[in-house]
């Protein structure tokens, strides 16, 4: 799974570590409502490495959360959806606009293996103090290279070389920085 073959999600493992990972988000939402240096520990219990000072407003979305590492002095703001089939790098000082999405599953395009129910995924990974807008896409096995920043609304199909602005559907580099 986390190498990128294709397989059949039907393992009850997964299944018990997606539940986990559901109870572990809520729990976290919950909690950072009222007060949100307890919440903290919950958070910590949920993502597989995440740095002390990095700061992840729920709502939090997440397949897992074991496969996600987060470095220091990053900052996600709400809706943020990490599917962490395959492992999601987020990198040191980064910014995460609200509902951005993070996806490195993805399903066939072949119809009849896509009625089988395979499934692949491939990693991403988001370089130190990337600034991605709010309602980024980035789909599965996509690196953004460190200092870039992704317009809001982007939809990132394609590696994004470091030190550039990006934006649309899919995203086009527009300048360097
Ligand atoms: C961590 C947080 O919570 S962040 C909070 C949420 N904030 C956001 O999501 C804001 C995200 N910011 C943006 O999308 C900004 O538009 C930026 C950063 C991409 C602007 O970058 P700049 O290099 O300054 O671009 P600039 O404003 O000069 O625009 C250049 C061109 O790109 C276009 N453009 C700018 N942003 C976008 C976008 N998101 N999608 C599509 N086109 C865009 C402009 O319309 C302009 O086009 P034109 O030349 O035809 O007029």
């Amino acid at each position: 799974m986390l190498a990128g073959d294709l397989y059949i999600a039907d393992d009850p493992d997964l299944a018990a570590a997606s539940k986990r990972a559901i109870l572990l988000a809520h729990r976290y939402g919950e909690v950072y409502a009222t007060d949100p240096d307890a919440a903290r520990p919950i958070l910590e219990e949920l993502i597989g490495s995440i740095a002390p000072d990095a700061h992840i407003r729920p709502p939090l979305y997440v397949d897992y959360g074991a496969h996600i590492t987060i470095g220091p002095g990053t900052f996600a703001n709400y809706g943020l959806t990490a599917l962490d089939v395959a492992p999601i790098t987020i990198g040191a000082d980064v910014q995460i606009g609200p509902n951005v999405q993070l996806l490195t599953p993805t399903h066939p395009v072949d119809p009849d293996m896509r009625r089988a129910k395979l499934e692949a995924a491939e990693p991403i990974v988001i370089g130190d103090n990337v600034w991605l807008g709010g309602g980024v896409i980035v789909l599965a096995g996509v690196t953004i290279g460190e200092n870039s920043v992704i317009g809001a609304g982007a939809v990132v199909t394609r590696d994004i070389p470091a030190g550039v602005v990006a934006v649309g559907n899919p995203a086009k580099v527009i300048r360097h920085i």
